[in-house]
């Protein structure tokens, strides 16, 4: 069965969940549309085949981009030979962009859309968890620097997101724990039905044939969904918009930039995660256990929540460029209590150090 989550805001769209939910596609592209590009990662070139095949129409160009793997796609390079590619396509603004693959294809994918003639239409096709359950959502799109991670890139909403669970059954154990970081943040700060079905079988949760796979997704969803409705564009407000989502980001960042993005990105949040838990605890913001619930959830679906002691210097130099600081004031989200976030501003050196301890190894 189709579940659908509403994207509302100013440019709404459906995020539509289910095993085999890539059927419908074609019934989402409109006859106008004379040319189509498929960006794919390499790993799901059957899936792009598939699209292409179900897409072919009479007057319809259909042209698949290849893309590099993982992070490797999220480049200057990457973006520069496909905005050549849809010059040679003669891709015009009634045009359509697919982004099919995990996070790293659906936010190069959403940054080629929202430059290319200033904007064209980009449906996703998320084909591993973090991508059904965050990537895909919600039209942050980008590209990473050496300075830092996803430094450039706009806000492009897709047109729509096809998320089909059957696809997840192919993704590789590590990388679709890297997706459940993504899942568990998301409990932590609004859902904790997320954490208590996690924790009440942490291998089935690592799996795709898990009993909970679709509702963790649409949990997940929903939450990213109505988040985003209310905030599309980050903005710093009274109240903490889309910010919320950047839970477990500043440290995770500064440690993918730091590993030069060889690390998944899903694995360095994990570690975020439980600094910033213990950055609330030792601003006296957290309770023990809560902090303590993060270590153990992340643990049992085998995530990482430890970094070397000596990255610290250049983690906290890194966090320095995060999107969220404002001059040199760093802002982190962390919690209060379990669907309580809040923004911490500016804390004190010693508290980031005792937090980090708790990182350290
Ligand atoms: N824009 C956002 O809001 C947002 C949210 C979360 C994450 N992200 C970004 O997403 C990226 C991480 O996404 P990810 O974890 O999906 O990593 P990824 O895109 O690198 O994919 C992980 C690996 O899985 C492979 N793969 C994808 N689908 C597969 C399938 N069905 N079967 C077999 N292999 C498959 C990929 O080829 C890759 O090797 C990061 O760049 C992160 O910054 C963006
Ligand atoms: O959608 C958002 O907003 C998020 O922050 C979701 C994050 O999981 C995601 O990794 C995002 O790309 C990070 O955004 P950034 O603005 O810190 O680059
Ligand atoms: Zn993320």
């Amino acid at each position: 069965m189709t579940q659908v989550v509403r994207v509302g805001g100013e440019a709404p769209y459906d995020v539509r969940i289910g095993r085999g939910v890539l059927a419908e596609l074609d019934t989402l592209v409109p006859a106008v549309v004379r040319r189509v590009a498929v960006l794919h990662q390499p790993t799901v070139a059957s899936v792009a085949d598939r699209i292409a095949a179900g897409l072919a129409a009479p007057n319809r160009e259909v042209s698949l981009f290849p893309l590099p793997d993982g992070e490797a796609a999220k480049t200057v390079a990457t973006a520069a030979n496909l905005w050549d590619g849809l010059a040679s396509a003669g891709f015009t603004r009634t045009d359509l962009i697919i982004g099919v693959g995990g996070g790293a294809a659906t936010d190069l994918a959403g940054f080629v859309a929202a430059t290319w003639l200033r904007g064209v239409d980009v449906v996703q096709v998320p084909t591993t968890l973090a991508g059904m359950v965050d990537a895909a959502i919600g039209g942050k799109t980008g590209i990473n620097l050496d300075a830092g991670k996803n430094l450039v890139g706009a806000f492009h909403p897709p047109r729509a997101v096809l998320c089909d669970v059957g696809l997840l059954a192919t993704v590789p154990p590590a990388d679709y724990a890297a997706g459940l970081a993504e899942v568990i943040k998301t409990g932590f700060i609004a859902d904790p039905v997320i954490l208590e079905l996690v924790e009440a079988d942490p291998a089935a949760a690592r799996t795709p044939a898990g009993p909970h796979t679709e509702e963790l997704i649409v949990r997940s969803v929903a939450v990213k969904a109505a988040v985003v409705a209310a905030d599309l564009r980050e903005r710093i407000g009274t109240q903490l918009g889309r910010e919320v989502l950047n839970y477990g980001h500043t440290l995770g960042h500064a440690i993918e930039r730091r590993e030069q993005y060889r690390w998944r990105h899903g694995d360095a949040v994990a570690v975020g995660l439980v600094f910033a838990a213990a950055l609330a605890r030792h601003a006296g913001l957290l309770d023990d256990a809560t902090a303590e619930r993060h270590r153990r959830i992340l643990s049992a679906v085998g995530l990482p929540t430890r970094y070397p002691k000596e990255a610290w210097p250049e983690l906290r130099a890194a966090m320095a460029i995060d999107k969220k600081a404002r001059g040199s004031t760093l802002r982190f989200v962390v919690l209060e209590a379990i669907g309580r976030p809040r923004i911490l501003a500016d804390p004190d050196p010693a508290v980031l150090e005792a937090a980090y301890a708790e990182v350290a190894e």
